[in-house]
């Protein structure tokens, strides 16, 4: 048994929450370079939880220039064991309405210019996203949705684009029609691959602000229009959030699908042949086992 920390990914609209007992923000140095921002740490309802501001206070990083690996990194080394994104996103279903929430099971990654993993040259892993999130955390978000009287929807396929644009009607057509998504957004790759590597726990909960561009009724995308969807979604996000710690408890068992283990057999660089720079680095992700 460990105890459980909490860590909360806030995207766009959501830069802090509410209600964190002796609640601080601390920077945490990490040797991936500097994270979006300090952390907020403190504990609610006796459960240790930290947030980050993914874009930063101020919304100062861009999709492409979140520091991915270094936001992870310094969660883990800060102890988290469950990482919670809250993010914003478009919709790709009729069903799936500005205002609802949805427990994200699945990623199709379109990102092309972000740094994708902790491990490369002198350290080669390769560990399994085939189910990127973890179903034991998507039960207490869904709960907590549920409890919070949010309208939401348990499971769903996110696209992750690029970015910044938004995407071309085309784009949004073969995404929706001919790939199968259900909701698209901009953050959440390489995000959840990174905290497979780095052994977290991740589960991803998209407030839905807009239908993109291919529904005929909608028009394109507008921020203005997506930042008053924005606003509503933040609160119902926090509100959310707050029921986290009495669902997950204080005591955590080893997760039953094996996010806390993903390492385990990942890793084929023979001792003998690992760049030692690298290795130095990779001290919070994978000292577990090195
Ligand atoms: C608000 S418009 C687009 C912007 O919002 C989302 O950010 P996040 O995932 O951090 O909530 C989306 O991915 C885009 O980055
Ligand atoms: N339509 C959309 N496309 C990409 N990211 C988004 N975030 C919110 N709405 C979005």
């Amino acid at each position: 048994m460990t105890h459980t920390k909490i860590a909360i990914i806030g995207g766009s609209g959501i830069y802090d929450i509410d209600g964190l007992q002796g609640a601080e923000w601390t920077t945490v140095d990490s040797p991936w370079g500097a994270p979006s921002d300090a952390i907020l740490s403190g504990t609610l309802g006796g459960v240790e939880m930290a947030f980050l501001p993914r874009h930063g206070r101020g919304h100062v990083h861009s999709p492409s220039t979140v520091p991915y690996r270094a936001n992870i990194d310094a969660l883990k080394r800060l102890g988290v064991t469950d990482v919670i994104s809250v993010s914003a996103c478009g919709s790709f279903r009729e069903a799936m309405a500005p205002g609802d929430f949805v427990i994200v099971d699945q990623f199709i990654d379109r990102t092309i210019a972000r740094e994708k993993s902790f491990f490369g040259s002198g350290c080669v892993a390769h560990v399994s996203v085939a189910h990127p999130t973890c179903p034991r955390l998507g039960d207490a978000c869904e709960a907590a949705a549920r409890d919070a009287g949010i309208t939401v929807h348990r499971g769903g396929t996110y696209l992750a684009m690029e970015g910044p644009q938004f995407s071309t009607l085309a784009e949004s057509r073969m995404y929706r029609e001919s790939w199968g998504a259900d909701v698209i957004g901009m953050t959440n790759m390489p995000e959840a691959k990174l905290a497979r590597e780095a052994e977290l726990c991740y589960a991803s909960v998209a407030m839905i602000t807009d239908y993109d561009s291919w529904h005929p009724d909608h028009g394109e995308v507008d921020v203005s229009e997506i930042i008053k969807t924005l606003m509503g979604n933040a609160d119902k996000g926090r509100d959310l959030v707050k029921r986290l710690p009495a669902l997950l408890g204080a005591d955590r068992a080893p997760c039953p699908h094996g996010c806390d283990r993903a390492l385990e057999y990942a890793i084929l660089t023979r001792p003998e042949a690992r760049d030692p720079e690298l290795m130095a680095k990779l001290d919070a992700v994978a000292g577990r086992l090195l």
